[in-house]
């Protein structure tokens, strides 16, 4: 394993809802490691972005407790001043809509250029043009000095995020967050953000923690997987061993929600329920109890800790150890089409 770039240690992230804060983060302990993929996974609402968004500092409204160290500095309640010096410099971010995230009313060329000056005020014109045509090229975009003069609407989705790609690399930061950054685009598009992203990965030996509801993204891109649930990480192992042994429930309910490659043939299971509402999170006990209500109150902890089951795998409540899908699981998953 890489040096270790962000460590997390039990992070708290709340909003203010209603007239109380309800933690959106709860109990986050994690080590992003230089030179490896991350992926976050999770149905909408476990906190994925949450998780992103405060170790990017953008989440000014949130109280944040804990710890989040980079590169020994614990970063977790920054001044603006210092976020803005690591955000674009050390760390840049890739968000999944391209086309709120430009200036409509800038060429590319600027954008790509302000993002430059943010951490190097001193270049001169013709430097600053040189790079950005450069990093145009580096993305993948056939014509940078036609794109350098064009607005953001001229662009087609795919370039777009390759756009966004150059802005966030610009200043070779050591982490970029992914945050759902191919589901806008179509099939095709998608695979070659995701080659263009591995590539990068690989040529700046950065760390990038990729946020995706998609599995199949996973399997391919991920050296590592936290899958989240309700706020907290359920279970964290390596891409290989979570697609093929699974422990927590959620997990295998998540995987098992997947279509097969048999495509259409396959029977796709819906996990029953959805991540209840941020104020009606169960504060105590395990959180995915209500999602498996025909295993027995007994077989959870009282406190969920994350156990290390094998090193470097862990998961959540002791439920792992005597789950089992409800009959109507095997008998739909026995009938294959549907
Ligand atoms: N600024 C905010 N104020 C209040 N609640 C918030 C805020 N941002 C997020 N939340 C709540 O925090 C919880 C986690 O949201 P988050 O966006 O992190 O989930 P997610 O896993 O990234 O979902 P998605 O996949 O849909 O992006 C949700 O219940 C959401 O409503």
């Amino acid at each position: 394993m890489d040096e270790e770039l962000v460590k997390i240690k039990q992070l708290k992230t709340s909003f203010r809802v209603l007239d109380d804060y309800y933690a959106a983060v709860d109990d986050v302990t994690l080590t992003i490691y230089k030179n490896e993929v991350l992926a976050i996974v999770g149905e909408s609402g476990s906190g994925k972005s949450a998780l992103a968004f405060s170790i990017m500092g953008l989440h000014n409204r949130a109280k944040i407790e804990g710890e989040i160290y980079y590169r020994g500095e614990n970063i977790a309640n920054a001044s603006p001043g210092r976020w803005n010096k690591l955000r674009g410099r050390e760390m840049g971010m890739i968000f999944q809509d391209s086309l709120s995230a430009l200036n409509p009313l800038m060429i590319i060329g600027t954008q790509i250029e302000e993002t430059l000056l943010l951490h190097n005020p001193k270049i001169s014109a013709r430097e600053r043009k040189i790079r950005v045509i450069d990093l145009l090229m580096k993305v993948g975009i056939p014509r940078p000095e036609k794109t350098y003069y064009q607005y953001p609407h001229e662009l087609s989705g795919g370039m777009r995020q390759r756009v966004i790609i150059a802005i966030a690399i610009a200043n070779q930061p050591q982490l970029l967050i992914a945050d759902e950054p191919t589901t806008a685009l179509d099939v095709t598009i998608q695979a070659q953000i995701l080659d263009l992203l591995r590539q990068l990965k690989n040529e700046m030996r950065a760390a990038i923690v990729l946020i995706t509801h998609d599995l199949g993204i996973v399997a391919e891109m991920a050296d590592r997987v936290a899958v989240m649930y309700a706020g907290q990480i359920v279970e964290i192992a390596d891409v290989y061993t979570l697609i093929e042994n699974p422990l927590h429930p959620y997990t295998k309910m998540l995987l098992k929600s997947v279509p097969s490659s048999s495509g259409a043939k396959s029977r796709l299971h819906v996990i029953q329920g959805v991540v209840p509402a941020l104020h009606k999170l169960p504060r105590e006990g395990c959180r995915f109890r209500g999602r498996i209500p025909w295993m027995d109150a007994s077989v959870h902890e009282s406190n969920p800790m994350l156990h290390e089951v094998r090193p470097g795998h862990y998961v959540r409540c002791t439920c792992y150890q005597y789950f089992h899908f409800p009959d109507k699981y095997k008998e739909e998953s026995s009938h294959g089409t549907h």
